[in-house]
């Protein structure tokens, strides 16, 4: 009998905090790729964001509340372990040593496919893993949403789900103001993220 090689999603985010757009493009992506398994990666040193994010323990544990749902989900800490910028690359580069006969698969927003030809090494990517794109509404971060196909290469692959109008940034300003007992931070966060950001006081 053939075997067919292991499909590795990897997911990459400040999840600064992880929300349900976040889950939602998790369970597309392992039903509609088959993957046996999806690392949900906590970026480390977001070198391409001008604002410092929340001290990366406090995304982990966000991070692995979130995701706790999902079985195929393991929340991989290698950026966060790792010193100096967090470049996905690397992140591939790695992957692809440990499990050399598996399939990548590299989920990301419309919005960082807008900005992937700033990546580092972005092009490598491409021969690394196949890039899937989650559409994002047009009037949030992923504005010129369609641009984003041809602009980066035609191999890249389109998710199909639902657009969401959700972003941490929001969420943040939506804590920070004190709405936080907003009902639509019951829609937008999983309840055991929006205890944790209470609990410690996050974002206020
Ligand atoms: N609503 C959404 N729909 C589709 N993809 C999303 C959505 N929100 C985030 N993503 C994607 O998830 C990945 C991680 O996103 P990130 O953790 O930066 O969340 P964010 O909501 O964009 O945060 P921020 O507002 O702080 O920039 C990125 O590839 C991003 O494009
Ligand atoms: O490798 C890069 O140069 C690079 C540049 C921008 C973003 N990324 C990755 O893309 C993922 C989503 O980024 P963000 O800012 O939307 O959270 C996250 O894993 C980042 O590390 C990676």
């Amino acid at each position: 009998m053939t075997q067919h090689p292991k499909r590795l999603g990897i997911f990459g985010g400040s999840f600064d905090p992880p929300h349900i757009a976040h889950l939602a493009l998790a369970k597309h992506a392992i039903a509609q790729f088959h993957l046996n398994e999806l690392r949900i990666i906590p970026t480390g040193d977001a070198w391409h964001k001008t604002r410092t994010l929340t001290a990366s323990p406090h995304r982990l544990a966000m991070t692995r509340l979130a995701f706790a749902e999902v079985p195929q989900a393991v929340v991989d800490p290698r950026e966060i372990d790792r010193q100096g910028a967090s470049y996905t690359f690397d992140t591939l580069q790695e992957l692809k040593v440990e499990q050399p006969e598996a399939d990548l698969y590299l989920f990301i927003g419309a919005d960082q496919a807008n900005a992937f030809k700033t990546w580092h090494r972005w092009q490598e990517i491409l021969g690394l893993a196949t890039v899937v794109v989650a559409q994002r509404p047009l009037d949030g971060q992923g504005g010129m949403a369609s641009q984003w196909h041809n602009a980066v290469s035609p191999d890249v692959l389109r998710l199909d789900m639902p657009s969401l109008n959700v972003s941490a940034t929001e969420i943040r300003a939506h804590v920070a103001q004190g709405t936080h007992a907003d009902p639509k931070m019951h829609a937008w966060l999983p309840a055991a993220v929006q205890h944790y950001i209470e609990k410690h006081s996050l974002y206020r």
